[in-house]
């Protein structure tokens, strides 16, 4: 019965709705490894550096490829937003997806295996992550509750047992671990060969270093917040604009009731780069992280922040106003985080937030998504929410802002266990002596 009461979606493969984005500074023969998996997907190639170098992809795939002059073109101005000469350049293939999933992954991690040396396809334990909801609001103990051989534990809220839904997917690496440079100074011969079967939403409340390297998304849920900042060429500061993502998109996560999952899928990280080299690209962060992340553990975001869009123009004034006094990158950082807004709408109209469609259009509206035009209703009240959460009493058990929106919830699941459990009550003194035998057999 395990899993019977949690219903565990088939995982689709998703072409249609995914682009898997790569920042390039090298030809990708990589993709020749993933080619089993990739080849049905639309890649979405930026390349950083060089306009004039040309990036060879290996034939078979159907991609895009952007290098700066295009980034020029299309953004104009503002293209003094997007990151030249550091890996955080591949956010510009978040703002030219039209789709409502992305997976973004580094040239230089490969295929997996897991300990019974069966290949990992990372992609669709993304997939998997990201269709299944979060439990970002009460920590199941079994980890995902969602997997097919896993459920909530005794004692997990009822009302709480529809989680809310999944806006990010972090994997993790085995091999070459993403170390800053001071660690991997200390730990240069350090690898990662622990595979841990096992993925965990990021509680509410909790912040945690995102790492780009193997990473998916919901573009539609959280989009706008995945933008990288000034990394690299020009710029005092680099290789952290997977981090700055990780802690702006978390705190407006918590705010709009959306979860973060990590752990599987692991892809192999194959190579370390100088330490040396990347000190000095990191090295302002190093000290500067120790300040930034308590200004988003303690960053708040009121309630007339009801879409991403808005939460992010409202995290762009507070580090304005209290990250400006650390240095004045951050100043020109926060304008940037306009520009990057500005630019999102430009390119994909705006998206709604789930508690934010409640607030805008209470009860029978479509659940239209301007990004692509698609109807999400479906998605909207498969996601456990309702357009007639607002006629919902304040003295049930629902929480509308946190994604739980149904007071039946609580009976939906008690009735689902009398439901599957029916066959048994008929003779259920007896049911239990024969599972048990048959289990001696
Ligand atoms: O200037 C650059 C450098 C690299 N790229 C592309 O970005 C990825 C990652 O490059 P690489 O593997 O060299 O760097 P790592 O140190 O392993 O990067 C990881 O560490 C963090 C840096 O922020 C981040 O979490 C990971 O990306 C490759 O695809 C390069 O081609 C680039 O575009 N521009
Ligand atoms: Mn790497």
């Amino acid at each position: 019965m395990a899993g019977a009461l949690v219903d565990v979606k088939p995982t689709p493969i998703l072409k249609a709705e995914l682009d898997i984005v790569i920042p390039a500074i090298q030809n990708l023969d990589f993709l020749e490894r993933w080619r089993p998996y990739f080849e049905p997907y639309h890649l979405i190639i930026v390349q950083d550096g060089d306009p004039s170098r040309t990036i060879k992809v290996p034939d078979g795939f159907d991609c895009e490829l952007y290098n700066r002059n295009d980034i020029n073109r299309i953004l104009g101005p503002k293209a003094s937003c997007i990151s030249f000469k550091d890996s955080a350049c591949r956010c510009f293939g978040y703002l030219v997806s039209k789709k409502k999933y992305i997976f973004t992954i580094d040239e230089d991690c490969f295929v997996a295996k897991d300990p019974s040396g069966k290949e990992i396809n990372a992609l669709e334990q993304h997939i998997k992550n990201l269709l299944n909801p979060s439990t970002p609001l009460f920590f199941n103990t079994l980890y995902d509750p969602y997997r097919e051989d896993a459920d909530l534990f005794h004692g997990y809220p009822f009302n709480l047992r529809g989680g809310v839904p999944t806006a990010v997917s972090h994997g993790l690496w085995l091999n070459i671990p993403d170390y800053d440079a001071p660690t991997q100074l200390a730990n240069p011969l350090e690898r990662n060969t622990r595979f841990v079967d096992a993925v965990l939403t990021i509680p509410k409340g909790t912040l945690f270093p995102m790492c780009d390297m193997n990473l998916a998304f919901n573009r539609e849920l959280i989009g706008p917040a995945m933008y990288f900042g000034l990394m690299g060429d020009g710029q005092p500061i680099g290789r952290y604009g997977d981090m700055w993502a990780g802690w702006c998109m978390k705190v407006i996560c918590d705010h709009l009731g959306y979860g973060v999952k990590t752990g599987l899928p692991y892809v192999w990280h194959s190579k370390a780069r100088n330490p040396f080299v990347n000190l000095k690209k990191e090295y302002y962060g190093i000290f500067w992280q120790e300040e930034v992340i308590p200004f988003f553990h303690f960053a708040v975001l009121t309630k007339e922040c009801t879409t991403v869009q808005k939460c992010y123009i409202e995290l762009s004034k507070q580090v304005k106003a209290k990250l400006g006094k650390i240095h004045p990158y951050f100043l020109k950082l926060a304008d940037a985080m306009v520009t990057w807004v500005e630019a999102w709408d430009e390119l994909n109209g705006k998206v709604y937030a789930v508690s934010s469609y409640l607030d805008n259009h209470p009860g029978g509206d479509k659940v239209v998504l301007a990004a692509t035009g698609r109807d999400a209703t479906e998605d909207f009240e498969d996601a456990g929410h309702s357009n007639t959460a607002r006629e919902l009493d304040t003295t049930s058990s629902a929480i509308p802002e946190l994604g739980i929106t149904s007071k039946n919830q609580p009976v939906d699941y008690l009735q689902k266990i009398k439901d599957l459990t029916k066959p048994i009550w008929a003779d259920a003194d007896t049911w239990f002596e024969r599972q048990q035998q048959e289990e001696e057999m």
